[in-house]
């Protein structure tokens, strides 16, 4: 096999909950974690020539060891002494720095692609233990679906599926360091913590409006102060007809949850009319059907 080629999916977190800091400067976190059908196209390719290239439609990002896809596949490289060279190309359409994990899901495809290419015969849990090195988001980008993540988001359990419903979500124009919203996190008193264990009861009985009821981010306390336009979108997701609107990861991204496909489409022209931002797409629940086993 001399070529792969795959989607790498972002995600949004459901719920998700900060219970402590590490030494480290790593958080504990409790996130229910789900996949979307919004993708980057990741092609691998094997060279003649040695070494790693990295191709990508955006311009701005980097195509060195500073891109955490070259990363994943230099540590593949090292760690099993393939001489061969590889042309990453990303087609890039995960909105970046956006809390969406845009650059995690690049990792894992390049991780999950070069052990098929290469036949290096790791399981799913051997390419997570690798993932984690390279981020926190990154063995959940793995696994996929829907899926409790516990440690600093690497301890993974698979739930039932999310029920089908249509996606809305809204990129505004600004970056967020994830970092540094985390850190501001910790002179921050969290008063109130989101419900995971209730949308985990709504996942159980397959109930997508209890689901919405129950969403939470304690990083939206951070990260909104900072950005007033992520509650004006929620705000607008909402009175277009959202069971429930929330920011993911540490933002500035938004995800709204739609019953109706035509409510998902008013919310996405309103958003455009009063220039929130125009990154705005209309997606889906994307589910995975699968071995349950992670080995
Ligand atoms: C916000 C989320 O996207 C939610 O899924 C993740 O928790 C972040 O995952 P990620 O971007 O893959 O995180 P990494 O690239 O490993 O870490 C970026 C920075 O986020 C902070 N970080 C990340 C994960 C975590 N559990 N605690 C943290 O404090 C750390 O300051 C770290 O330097
Ligand atoms: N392959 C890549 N795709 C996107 N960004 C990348 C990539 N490699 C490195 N980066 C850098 O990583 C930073 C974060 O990008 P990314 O899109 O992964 O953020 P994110 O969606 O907030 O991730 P997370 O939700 O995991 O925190 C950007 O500033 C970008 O320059």
């Amino acid at each position: 096999m001399n070529q792969v080629e795959l989607k790498a999916l972002a995600k949004i977190n459901l719920g998700l909950d900060v219970l402590g800091r590490r030494e480290n400067g790593y958080h504990d976190v409790r996130m229910i974690m789900q996949s979307i059908y919004l993708y980057d196209e990741v092609k691998i390719e094997k060279k003649d020539t040695p070494g790693i290239e990295v191709v990508t439609n955006l311009k701005y990002l980097p195509v060195n060891e500073d891109n955490i896809a070259y990363k994943a596949a230099h540590l593949l490289k090292e760690e099993f002494d393939i001489s061969e060279g590889v042309k990453i190309t990303l087609k890039k359409h995960i909105p970046v720095a956006a809390g969406l994990a845009g650059g995690s899901s690049n990792a894992a495809a390049v991780l999950f692609g070069m052990n098929r290419m290469f036949r290096l015969g790791l399981s799913r849990k051997e390419l997570m233990e690798r993932g984690v090195k390279l981020g926190a988001d990154v063995p959940y980008c793995i696994m996929r679906g829907t899926v409790l993540a516990e440690g600093i988001g690497e301890e993974l359990k698979t739930l039932p599926a999310m029920p089908k419903c249509t996606v809305l979500i809204a990129k505004p124009p600004i970056s967020v360091s994830t970092k540094t919203v985390y850190e501001a996190l910790d002179s921050k008193e969290i008063t109130q913590h989101p419900d995971i264990d209730g949308i985990m009861e709504g996942l159980e009985q397959h109930d997508l409006r209890k689901i919405a009821e129950c969403m939470g981010n304690v990083l939206e306390d951070v990260t909104i102060p900072m950005h007033p336009v992520i509650s004006e979108i929620k705000q607008e997701m909402t009175d277009a007809g959202a069971l429930g609107a929330m920011m993911s990861g540490s933002g500035p991204t938004v995800f709204g949850l739609f019953e109706s496909r035509a409510a998902a489409r008013e919310a996405q022209r309103r958003i455009r009319e009063k220039s929130l931002t125009r990154q705005v797409y209309v997606t889906n629940i994307h589910s995975v059907r699968r071995n349950q086993n992670v080995d």
